[in-house]
This record gives structure tokens, sequence and C-alpha cells, in this order.
């Protein structure tokens, strides 16, 4: 498992054998924790999202990576190399972390070419750096656009070359803070397949800071969700989102509708409003049970409700529906959902996840659409 934390619930492993980690972090600015003892380790050549909301701490946690603000408390270790702890402080330049910005921010009177080569050494032979430059390019995509000039590039493009230029020194950690929030929602799908491609090809360790959840989930090996500068979980895509540690990390990873649980029978049922559900998995604390929308199915022999609203995205819909005592429950439905208004029945398919829900901030649960 390349990442491991003292997140609640997390394992953490030995100290001393990853590419990336960091022990104990804090950081605050004036009276705000912006990192509360961040615990994360990342093996060589994984790839980690960090996700949150705005204002949990991930851009604080990039930039202490990268160099650009000083950790309070804790050890920051690149490739076994110490780069922070308090009083020490490699700046960025000698960290060999390269990081990707919003926006590209190339060097707009060099070519793309001279982009990309640009954090090449100068000494090595001149051959030998134009071939990495098309390695670097044709990694990206970009192959034979060496000539042009950024302004001749969309937007899309030029966050490609940001790639290819973070790549091309092979640094022992690429950092990227929110790569594609600039460009549009198709380009930006498109993209996020393509450098996560090509960072694997390039055998790239890297982070993501992000708040787009599809993009952690889609890209990363690995997804440290965060909130108010804590880690809270972090594990492979498919588990943030099937277990959740807890109430919280379900609402903001894919939409979540949690109900109290009152009690557990012997056969491990559980009654919700939307029936008597079966539950796995979940802690001795859990307090409510997770449905996903996939798992509320249109059953006309299920508990009665009527359709309030339809979020039709093509490939399917978001259905909102309000039960007979006035609970909002969701359901996915395929791409020819029920009519607003209509009156139908829900089934809750397959078994749900129990999870503890009592932290602080607003209470998750039960969270209806709209
Ligand atoms: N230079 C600074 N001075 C004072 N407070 C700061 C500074 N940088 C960050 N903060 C505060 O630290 C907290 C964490 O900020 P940070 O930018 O890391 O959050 P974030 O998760 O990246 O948010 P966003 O997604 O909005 O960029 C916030 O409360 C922010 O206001």
């Amino acid at each position: 498992m390349p990442v491991t934390t003292d997140a609640p619930r997390a394992t953490r492993t030995s100290v001393g054998t990853h590419a990336v980690e960091v022990i104990g972090v804090g950081k605050s600015f004036g009276p705000v924790r912006a990192l509360d003892h961040v615990d994360l380790h990342l093996d060589d050549g994984g790839f980690l999202a960090v996700l949150g909301p705005s204002g949990c701490g991930k851009t604080t946690l990039l930039r202490c990576l990268a160099g650009f603000e000083r950790i309070d408390e804790g050890r920051l270790a690149v490739h076994g190399r110490a780069v922070a702890l308090p009083g020490i402080h490699l700046p960025p330049h000698r960290r060999q972390v390269a990081v990707v910005p919003q926006e590209g921010a190339l060097f707009p009177h060099l070519s793309v070419a001279d982009n990309v080569g640009f954090g090449l050494p100068r000494r090595s032979p001149r051959a030998q750096r134009s071939r990495r430059v098309e390695e670097c390019l044709e990694l990206v995509g970009l192959a034979g656009l060496g000539r042009r000039m950024p302004h001749e590039l969309s937007g899309g493009q030029q966050q490609r070359v940001a790639l290819a230029r973070a790549l091309a020194p092979r640094p022992p950690l690429v950092l990227l803070d929110e790569p594609f929030s600039a460009l549009d929602a198709s380009l930006r799908v498109e993209l996020r397949r393509d450098v996560r491609d090509a960072l694997h090809a390039d055998g790239a360790t890297a982070i993501l800071v992000t708040h787009d959840q599809g993009e952690a989930l889609s890209m990363a090996d690995q997804v440290a969700v965060m909130r108010d500068g804590r880690v809270h979980q972090v594990a492979p895509p498919e588990e943030v989102y099937a277990a959740p540690v807890d109430a919280w990390v379900a609402s903001f990873v894919g939409e979540a509708d949690l109900f109290p649980v009152p009690g557990t029978d012997a056969e491990g049922l559980v009654d919700t409003p939307l029936g008597r559900v079966e539950v796995t998995g979940g802690a001795d604390d859990a307090t409510h049970v997770l449905v996903r929308p996939e798992q509320v199915v249109l059953d006309g022999h299920g508990i009665p409700a009527q359709v309030r609203t339809v979020d039709f995205h093509g490939h399917d819909a978001l259905v909102t529906l309000a039960l007979d005592d006035g609970t909002l429950v969701r359901s996915r439905s395929g791409a020819h959902p029920p009519a607003v208004g209509a009156r139908v029945g829900l089934r809750v398919q397959g078994a749900c996840r129990a999870v503890p829900g009592g932290l602080p901030g607003p209470s998750p649960a039960p969270r209806p659409a709209r």
C-alpha cells in the first residue's frame, strides 16, 4: 500500500522507507491551524490525491512540501532526505520538487521545447537534452510541437507543456496544484486521463491537490481526505467511496444519504425510512447507515415516494424523491428518469455501510439533495 497515515482507523507503517514522508507536520498562520499533526507516507511511483474542501489546508501542505512555506512542527522528507524540520528549511530550488501550478505559468518568450528543457542541467550534452525534451513532449501527447510559442497553444496544451517541463528533470516528486481548474469540463476529463498515464509511464511519484472528488477518485492510487487541517482517511479511491471512515467523509466523497441507526438486529438488518436494509462493515461506534444513490432503485412494490427534482446528465440522472414522511432520498436512475411529480416505489439494493457520525461541524445526516 503506497500511502499510510495516523488518521482515525488507518494503519501506519514504518518510517524511513518511503519516497515522501510527512510526519506530525503542523503549520499555523496566526490563530489559524492550517495543518494539524499531518502524517502521510507515499511510496516511489505512487500517486496520491489530497482531497478536501476549501480552507482544509491542502494548498498549505503542498506549499510546505515545495518549500514555499516553513513548517512549525514535524518533519518532511523526500527520498530519505529531510527537507524540513523545525529550524531546518531547504529552499525550493534545493528540494528538486517540481510543481505544476493551476495555470501553466510557461515562460512566454521561450518556445515549447525551451520551456520543457528549462530545468535540465546545462552541462548535459545538447543531444541528450533534446532527446529528453522530445520524450516528455511525447509523454504528454505533444510530439512535434516543440517549436511553437506558448501563445500558439490552447489552455489544455499549455498545461500539458507545464507537466512535461515538470517531468523533464526526473524530479523525485511532482506536485500538482489543481492543475485543471482553469479548463472546461470535457477538456478536464480528457487531460486527467492523459496526465495520469504520463505520470505512470514516466514512473513519477506525484501528489495532486484538489477539491474535486471526481478528479481525485479517477486519477490517484490513493486518496487522502482532509478537513480542518487534519487527514481523516487515506485509502484507495474505491475504499474511500465504499468504506468511508465517518459520515463526513461519506458526504464529501460522492452523494450520500445518511440515516440514524436505531440498532441492528441479530441478522445485521437495520430499520431505515427506506425499509429494512442489510448493514455490513461498520465500526462499533457507527451511528448512521450510508445509502448511495445508485443503491436506491425504483420498484413498484417498494416504499412509496414522489419525485421532487431530476438532474439529468445524459448517461444517467440524479433523482430526488420525498417519502410520505417527508424524508428526502436520492436515486441514480438510467437515462430515462421518472417525471417530476410521479409517484414511484423505492427499494435499497445491496448491503449498506454503517459509519460513525460524531465529528465536529454540521451534521451530515440525513442530507437531502436540495
Ligand atoms: N499566508 C496565509 N496567511 C494567513 N492564513 C493563511 C495563509 N495561507 C493559508 N491560510 C489559511 O490557512 C487555512 C488553510 O488554507 P489552504 O490554502 O491551505 O486551504 P485549501 O484547502 O488549499 O483551500 P482552497 O481549496 O480554497 O485553496 C485557511 O484557513 C486559510 O485562510
